[in-house]
């Protein structure tokens, strides 16, 4: 589904900072950790947070591009594995919507505890820790996506209906 047609769900950096450190206390308890692999992009701000919280200083990458910029879906491409076994190990993404990257990654490293900040119904069974989960029609709008802009007042908008 395209993100026009969609509701949406902003997260503020502050949002976005209490939510990773939410699913780092819940972590805790899944550990200790060997390090963690953080899919790129999306992962790496929770990851960072996470890997303070944890005090991880072993950090890797799985590096995997499926969204174009249309944010409509494409074929997944692997363009970094890790070179090590997934034993204790902890993946950290952003989210998990239809499935799709969450399923390689498990591929990819198959004994590693992965976890997402956020999770839609269809990809929830393929994570083993999140901590907030959304609607399948709902587009998560992430701080680094976004910029503060002018919104007319409520009563202008309810005129026009
Ligand atoms: O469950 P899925 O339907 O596969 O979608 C989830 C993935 O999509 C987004 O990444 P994207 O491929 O857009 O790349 P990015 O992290 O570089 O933004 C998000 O960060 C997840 O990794
Ligand atoms: O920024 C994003 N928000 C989403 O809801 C989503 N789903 C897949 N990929 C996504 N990227
Ligand atoms: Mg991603």
């Amino acid at each position: 589904m395209a993100q026009a047609e969609q509701r949406s769900f902003p997260v503020s950096w502050d949002q976005l900072h209490r939510d990773s450190r939410a699913l780092a206390w819940r972590l805790v308890e899944k550990g200790p950790f060997k390090g963690i692999a953080a899919v790129t992009r999306g992962g790496l701000v929770p990851a960072a947070v996470i890997a303070r919280e944890l005090d991880l200083r072993m950090i890797d990458t799985l590096c995997i591009v499926s969204y174009r910029d249309d944010n409509t879906q494409g074929e997944l491409e692997v363009l970094k594995n890790v070179d090590h076994d997934s034993e204790g190990w902890l993946i950290i993404d952003d989210l998990v919507d239809t499935g799709k990257t969450a399923s390689v990654v498990r591929e990819l490293m198959p004994k590693a505890h992965f976890a997402t900040v956020y999770a839609k119904p269809a990809g929830r069974p393929l994570v083993d820790s999140f901590v907030t989960e959304v609607s399948q029609d709902t587009w998560i709008l992430f701080p680094w996506d976004a910029e503060l802009q002018s919104v007319p007042p409520i009563i202008h908008n309810s005129r026009k209906g």
